[in-house]
């Protein structure tokens, strides 16, 4: 009989106990850890009151450009904010700023 060439799924669990952080408990690792995770938290926490700002901020700019009698969108903005994004951040920049502008576009 052959051989199987795939990788056969584990059957049993792992019997590793980890915890929450998700190193083999050394305490200052673990400590260590937690403390950044605080951090992170209270930056997400901070990234979206900011994003929801942006949200805010972007709206009042479409209502006031259609009140003009414009278009909701500006193909020629939203090309220089996804080049901003991109030098700042690299590739994924792009996809940072193009979720940013599908929140913010038709909000109005
Ligand atoms: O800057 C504008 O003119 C906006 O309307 C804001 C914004 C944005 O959220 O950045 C939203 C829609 C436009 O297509 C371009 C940019």
């Amino acid at each position: 009989m052959a051989t199987p060439t795939t990788t056969q799924t584990p059957t049993t669990p792992q019997t590793k106990t980890r915890t929450p952080a998700g190193t083999d408990a050394a305490p200052e690792a673990e400590e260590r850890i937690e403390r950044d995770r605080a951090r992170i938290d209270d930056l997400d926490r901070r990234i979206i009151a900011l994003v929801q700002e942006r949200v805010e901020v972007s709206a009042r700019i479409q209502r006031t450009r259609i009140e003009a009698g414009g278009r909701r969108v500006n193909l020629s903005r939203e090309m220089e904010i996804l080049a901003r994004y991109r030098e700042e951040l690299g590739k994924p920049g792009t996809s940072l700023a193009m979720t940013l502008l599908e929140l913010c576009r038709g909000r109005v």
